[in-house]
């Protein structure tokens, strides 16, 4: 495993995708406010969801407008790895569809650190036929995944754990899957799932997904089924999703093209907040299911003045940013820590619930929000499912971004309403923007990226 002495990142994870080569950013402090327009990458989301579907389905698809960032560098290699032909020419994907049976039977797979990778590969290869190692990235290796082995050994996959009962590495027996009922949790991540549906056209009966609990994050089932269908795949389900069924008659490859990336436009949103400026992605409307699109609606909370159009979602932010409120951000919790680095710079204390979650994401982002602000002088308190922060006035310092690209991302976005920031390990945010701090320059932030 390639490791980073001082931040202890993991670099194996890092692909030829990612900005490399850099220890430290320097971030701000912002001469004036930002006033820009902006055009975001491809959905992290929709991009890997596209490449498992192509990769399933029966005949050829071309994927527009993907994604080049490590979360799907690693997914298209893991889909080679299985023998499926994928060619990339710049953010064009062809992909030759294996019809539910990829080409290599005994191989070894690894995800990387994307948590769309490992969950959804994981189903789709129990859908197939053959042995496979599958292993992701250090930190992919400790996230949780119990409740996708628990679904796909009762449709059938017979999974070995290789360190931890209820993670990666696994041995997968795949001898397909048998269809019928199955019940989920969906309380711990949407992702299961999403894993278990978008294998399920190629079980051999009629697959049930009854949700026994409540799906954090639901719109991204939601994005899922949309997918699904978008590929000829059959499925329904209630509004409240308690009860999902798929029929097993498989996907058809075609031309698809995947829309921005909202949690990557949300960063960009923040800095007109932050600095009292204004912000318009033009690739982005409120046409379209991934939830983060809603942090608007917070940032307008705080005082932000939000335009939506068919030209883009604009968002002003106001002399100082409101705060004074409690918001679960459940359903939008990969901008949870948007919302925490910009809270110090509101008027009054912010308090997050409903996120107990996302202590197993890219890290235990619970705890890194209060460590990180502590080391800011600003009071923030950890509870279980959130954490309440002040107001305050963040002093310079250099930040750990603990592998975690989010974190390396909203810090940035908090740099610009302080006084500047160094983050350690800027290419972390290569997970799902390797061009993040590209994007920032474009805005007029002063970045120095140091070797
Ligand atoms: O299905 C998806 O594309 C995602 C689901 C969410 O994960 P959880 O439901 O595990 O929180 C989200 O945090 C992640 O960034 C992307
Ligand atoms: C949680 C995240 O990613 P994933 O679960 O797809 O690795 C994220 O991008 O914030």
């Amino acid at each position: 495993m390639r490791m980073d002495a001082k931040h202890g990142a993991d670099l194996e994870a890092r692909s030829p995708w990612a900005l490399e080569g850099y220890r430290l950013a320097r971030v701000g402090p912002m001469p004036g406010r930002v006033d820009a327009d902006v055009r975001v990458p491809g959905s992290k989301s929709v991009t890997n969801r596209a490449l498992v579907i192509a990769a399933l389905a029966d005949g050829e698809s071309v994927l527009s407008g993907i994604l080049q960032s490590d979360d799907a560098y690693w997914c298209i290699e893991a889909l080679r790895s299985l023998g499926v032909r994928v060619d990339v020419e710049g953010d064009r994907v062809r992909i030759q569809g294996a019809n539910g049976r990829f080409p290599a039977s005994r191989t070894a797979v690894y995800t990387g650190a994307g948590g769309t990778t490992a969950r959804f590969l994981t189903a789709a290869l129990a859908a197939s036929s053959g042995e496979y190692e599958i292993r992701g990235s250090r930190r992919m290796n400790e996230r949780p995944m119990g409740e996708l082995f628990r679904a796909l050994r009762t449709l059938g996959a017979d999974i070995v754990p290789l360190e931890r009962p209820e993670t990666l590495p696994i041995r997968l027996r795949a001898r397909g899957l048998s269809g019928g009922a199955v019940e989920m949790s969906g309380a711990q991540s949407s992702q299961f799932v999403s894993g278990v549906l978008i294998a399920a056209p190629y079980a051999k009966a009629p697959t049930e997904v009854r949700i026994v609990d409540h799906i954090v994050q639901h719109a991204y089932v939601e994005i899922t089924l949309d997918m699904m269908r978008d590929f000829g795949a059959r499925c329904s389900a209630d509004d409240e999703l308690t009860s999902i069924s798929v029929e097993p008659c498989g996907y058809r490859g075609r031309a698809y093209d995947i829309e921005a990336d909202a949690s990557t436009a949300c960063y960009f949103f923040a800095a007109a907040a932050a600095t009292g400026g204004r912000v318009r992605v033009t690739n982005l409307t409120q046409n379209t299911r991934q939830p983060d699109v809603h942090f608007v609606d917070v940032l307008a909370k705080m005082g932000c003045d939000v335009k939506s159009s068919r030209a883009g979602i604009e968002v002003r932010g106001p002399e100082k940013l409101r705060g004074g409120f409690s918001i679960s951000m459940k359903e939008m919790s990969d901008q949870t820590l948007t919302l925490a680095f910009l809270a110090p710079l509101a008027d009054g204390p912010i308090e997050i619930t409903g996120v107990g979650h996302i202590r197993h994401h890219e890290s235990d982002r619970l705890r890194v929000i209060v460590e990180t602000l502590s080391r800011l002088g600003v009071r923030a308190e950890e509870r279980e499912d959130g954490v309440r922060i002040e107001p305050g006035t963040p002093r310079r310092a250099v930040l750990a971004s603990y592998d975690d690209h989010r974190v390396a991302m909203a810090l940035s976005v908090l740099a610009l309403g302080a006084d500047g920031l160094e983050i350690e390990d800027p290419g972390c945010v290569s997970k799902t923007c390797p061009t993040f701090f590209d994007h920032l320059r474009a805005l007029g932030v002063p970045v120095e990226l140091v070797p």
